[in-house]
């Protein structure tokens, strides 16, 4: 079956709740003029959490072709655990998808393979799906360890799930050097490591579980290179920062397919 690809904007730490109902509504009018429903590709915006209850209603309300994602999650289910939020809580807004393990998160907040894993059961468990982000620095890249490092985050990060619930989960790849510095990797650099993880789901599950599993890529996406980027065979959609702020280029990255690749 030929998986469907997501395109996920996640807008870290950036807009407040009324700046998010204007970026919403534009995104959802640039879409409908295109003629976007929704069917043909997973549109996911992930805005920080005090923005999700007002975007829910928006895409509820208006029936906007837009999936809610968040950027992260506890990885306890309830109780003393000060300024955490829960899956279950994330799960009752209508949250379909959550981003964990960003590089950002592993770097300024000390996320482990193990916490990032535990987060993304809770997510799982919770009738959501993970976006589990794995991905190299700059260093490892000139070393040219960068498909071994990558696969032991897939590795370490995977341990203890089921090949039903890795089946069902997306990857991100996001080279730490590429992100938010204009910095792309090359189609054929980003389908290397894509096609590697996905080598090693077969390996550690079985074939069907890696031809279901969605891997991203992220890292500068903007809409001039997402073509050629989804042209890959083992991309089957894209993390976008910060174009993902921008109404118009955003819509057009959604819309990959209509640009010449
Ligand atoms: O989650 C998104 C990535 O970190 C990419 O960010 P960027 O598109 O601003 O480079």
């Amino acid at each position: 079956m030929a998986r469907t690809p997501i395109i996920a904007g996640n807008w870290k730490m950036n807009l407040n709740h009324v700046e998010a109902t204007g970026l919403v509504q534009k995104l959802a009018w640039t879409l409908a003029d295109k003629q976007f429903d929704g069917k043909k590709v997973d549109a996911v915006v992930i805005p920080p959490f005090t923005d999700l209850r007002t975007v829910q209603t928006l895409i509820d309300g208006d029936r906007m072709p837009l999936q809610l994602g968040a950027q992260n999650v506890s990885q306890h289910d309830s109780g003393a655990y000060t300024g955490e939020i829960s899956a279950d809580m994330l799960a009752k807004l209508q949250v379909k998808y959550v981003v964990v393990g960003h590089s950002e998160r592993r770097e300024y907040f000390g996320e482990t393979d193990e916490v990032i894993g535990a987060k993304a059961k809770k997510v799982i468990e919770a009738g959501m799906t993970p976006i589990i982000c794995v991905g190299e620095g700059l260093d490892i890249r000139k070393e040219g360890r960068h498909v071994e490092y990558t696969l032991a985050q897939v590795r370490g990060t995977l341990e203890g799930l089921t090949a039903e619930q890795v089946a069902g989960l997306v990857i991100a790849y996001e080279p730490v050097w590429a992100i938010g510095t204009g910095e792309v990797a090359t189609p054929d650099d980003a389908q290397e490591v894509c096609g590697a993880i996905r080598q090693e789901v077969a390996s550690l599950y079985d074939e069907a579980t890696a031809e279901s599993v969605r891997i991203q890529y992220g890292g500068s996406v903007k809409a001039g290179s997402i073509a050629q980027i989804m042209a890959q065979p083992d991309i089957d959609g894209a993390l976008v920062g910060g174009a993902s702020l921008q109404a118009e280029e955003f819509a057009a990255i959604v819309r990959f397919y209509d640009l010449p690749a």
